[in-house]
């Protein structure tokens, strides 16, 4: 399968697959739910986002000469591995109370120790969710500082829900706090800032 054709990069991602477990099904289920008054928002997600929104941003960081060649080939970090070996995942957004969670299952070649997902990855994660829940507001957004604390590990291939909640802004800086919690919301995986 081409793993860059057009009709990957136009597909909306955060939707179940095959590869998902029945504890994230269940989740989606739960939050679509949410979804039906109004109060809650499923966030599509694609392969390679349009630049539209922030290419005066991109005109003052990057080379323009280089950034045609480079905007065809990209993709979001997130979003670029084959279905189930990777973060499978869905982001809900609920504006009036300035919060997104991420629904996660993260796959196997996101192992860090033998059976735990990587540091890096639980990262990575919380700061596209973070930056997602200051995107809602501040429309281009560059995470400047991420303090964390992981307090339990991660199963690998296991189902998690991250929390990002907008605590305060002060003029263009947004302040987000995060947590990590198992599917079953029983174990605080990772809090973070
Ligand atoms: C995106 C557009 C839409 C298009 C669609 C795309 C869709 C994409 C898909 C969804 C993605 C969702 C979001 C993903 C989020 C990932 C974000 C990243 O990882 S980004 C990658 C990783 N990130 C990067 O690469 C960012 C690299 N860093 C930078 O570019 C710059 O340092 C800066 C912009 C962050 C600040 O620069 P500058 O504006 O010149 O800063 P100043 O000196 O003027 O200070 C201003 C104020 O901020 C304070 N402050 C400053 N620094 C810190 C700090 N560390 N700690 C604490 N505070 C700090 C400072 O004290 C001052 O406060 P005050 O006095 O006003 O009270």
């Amino acid at each position: 399968r081409s793993f860059s054709s057009e009709k990957d990069i136009h597909k909306d991602y955060a939707v179940p697959n095959p590869t998902w477990s029945e504890d994230l099904r269940l989740l989606y289920e739960q939050f679509m739910k949410k979804c039906e008054d109004g109060s809650w928002e499923r966030l599509p997600s694609y392969r390679q986002h349009p630049a539209g929104g922030c290419s005066d941003f991109q005109a003052r960081h990057l080379d323009p000469s280089a950034m045609k060649e480079l905007t065809s080939r990209a993709r979001l970090f997130t979003r670029s591995f084959e279905d189930g070996l990777g973060f499978e995942y869905v982001m809900f957004c609920n504006d009036a109370e300035k919060r997104v969670v991420c629904i996660l299952q993260g796959g196997p070649h996101l192992q860090g120790m033998p059976g735990l997902f990587h540091g890096g990855a639980i990262l990575t994660i919380i700061d596209a969710t973070a930056g997602m829940c200051a995107k809602r507001i501040g429309k281009v957004v560059l995470t400047a500082n991420l303090n964390v604390n992981f307090k339990r590990p991660i199963p690998l291939c296991s189902v998690v829900v991250l929390n990002a909640q907008l605590e305060k802004a002060e003029g263009r800086k947004f302040f987000v706090s995060c947590t990590v919690h198992s599917g079953d919301g029983r174990t605080l995986h990772t809090e973070a800032t």
